[in-house]
């Protein structure tokens, strides 16, 4: 790779970095952090390359999601579970209707910094630095909460590691057994209006699953039935973080940012000439960009010159972040274009965050149907352009939070005031995201139709 180094980031103009008191501590830290052992490994990362490979070609599905910002307080085993099981929900329903293999990536094990549209933040006169992750600075409404500071990142990295422990052995340790659909969905969907829909899903795999174990297929036989793979991913905003992660993979010699599996450049990051983009072009890992509706159409295919040059498939998902009211009119220009030039890429949807309002209480939130409309936009102008809706992007947790308006339970914006525990941005909770899935689902069969 010309002129690139884990470094050469630094060279460049770049965003939303806080500003450390102590240069010291920081060298320090990243010296500290240098020394740990990565958090993935490269063989893992290329694995998920190549799933997303066969999803850019139509063969598959992304879902990724989870929490707009993960804390250090809300780390908890029953909290990463359900998080992990309603994923795992939502991937059986897409797996069942696209009738594909569905590629999860959780916004999990490392999403801890945020990017800002204020540096600061006033309440009650007061000014203070804006909150932007847990790994920079505290949400606490305080001067000393909202100093940056550098030991967060390892405190971060600990927080990562036992997240990912976790995750790793749900995955493999029994709670994926699609045998267990029916137990993991009653507790979930007990007095949810689509039980009856979800308990027919269920029952379908039951019986195909039966059918399989007559054949002699079952769990002990054929790990796919008992085991998951979940990946994870973050924006990968902190940079000093992300460069202390990226390893030398000693199969290939290449570099691996190894704190994620995948790590994606924020809509507020992402300029060609500026630090993230100089960054993530030479790590090897697969990169989402995020796509806001401003993007022009050839700066879309400039990024993808200096972050795909060779146009490798499962290298670039472009996670679309429009709006309910804007996607239709900004997103047939970048999908024509990039089909136009060949461009090999995942398109996955965003839904969430070009719909975030401010409710009239101040708390800001997202209704379901906006998020439900962009979505079916999103499948909509690809049906119309011929080219194939690869993914969903959602922020969403396991946890009944009251955080974004609609869905089955009718939350109102009176009602966000109940269980409103977002650090950052609004989240669907799980029956909101349950409910949306099966949504999707009807979609994608629909864009499936015909494929492989
Ligand atoms: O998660 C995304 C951004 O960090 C978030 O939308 C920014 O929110 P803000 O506009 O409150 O800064
Ligand atoms: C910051 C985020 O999104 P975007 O860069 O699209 O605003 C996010 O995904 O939390
Ligand atoms: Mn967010």
């Amino acid at each position: 790779m010309i002129n690139w180094s884990t470094r050469s980031w630094r060279e460049k103009p770049i965003q939303q970095q806080p500003q450390y008191s102590s240069e010291a501590q920081l060298q320090q830290v990243e010296r500290q952090l240098k020394s740990f052992p990565p958090l993935v490994f490269a063989e893992e990362t290329r694995a998920l390359r190549s799933q997303l490979g066969r999803v850019s070609q139509g063969h598959g599905f992304l879902l990724q999601g989870g929490d707009c910002a993960e804390t250090f307080t809300d780390f908890t085993a029953p909290k990463i579970r359900d998080t992990f099981k309603v994923i795992l929900q939502m991937a059986v329903v897409l797996t069942f209707a696209g009738s594909c293999p569905v590629t999860k990536v959780a916004r999990m094990a490392g999403q801890y910094a945020k990017p800002r549209s204020s540096e600061t933040e006033i309440i009650d006169g007061v000014r203070l630095p804006s909150y932007r992750g847990d790994i920079i600075n505290g949400a606490e409404f305080t001067a000393a909460a909202r100093e940056p500071d550098p030991e967060r990142m390892i405190q971060a990295y600990h927080h990562s590691a036992a997240t990912l422990n976790l995750l790793r052995a749900f995955a493999q340790g029994g709670l994926a057994d699609l045998h267990k659909v029916h137990k993991w969905n009653m507790s979930f969907v007990q007095a949810n209006p689509l039980k009856e829909k979800y308990l027919q899903v269920a029952e379908q795999i039951q019986s195909a699953l039966k059918f399989m174990e007559v054949l002699g297929i079952n769990g002990q036989s054929n790990a796919t039935i008992s085991e998951t793979q979940l990946f994870t991913s973050h924006e990968a905003l902190l940079l000093p973080y992300e460069e202390a992660l990226t390893r030398i993979d000693t199969l290939t010699g290449l570099p691996y940012d190894c704190s994620a599996h995948m790590v994606w450049i924020g809509e507020r990051t992402r300029q060609l000439d500026h630090a993230h983009v100089e960054f993530m072009r030479g790590i090897h890992n697969p990169l989402g960009i995020k796509i806001g509706p401003n993007i022009p159409a050839d700066e879309l295919i400039q990024l993808l010159d200096v972050l795909n040059p060779d146009n490798e498939a499962g290298r670039i998902t472009l996670i679309t972040r429009m709006g309910a009211n804007t996607l239709a009119d900004k997103l047939p220009t970048l999908v024509r274009r990039v089909k136009a030039e060949g461009r090999q890429v995942v398109w996955s949807s965003d839904p969430m965050h070009g719909n975030t309002v401010k409710a009239e209480n101040g708390l800001k939130t997202r209704n379901f149907d906006d998020i439900h409309r962009e979505l079916c936009q999103f499948f909509a102008v690809h049906q119309a352009e011929g080219t194939y809706p690869g993914g969903v992007h959602l922020e969403m947790t396991g946890e009944d939070v009251t955080e974004c308006t609609g869905g089955a339970y009718q939350i109102s914006e009176h009602d966000l005031t109940q269980r409103y525990r977002t650090q950052c941005d609004p989240r669907l909770n799980a029956d909101q995201v349950l409910e949306l899935a099966f949504l999707v689902a009807d979609s994608l069969k629909e864009a499936r139709q015909g494929r492989g």
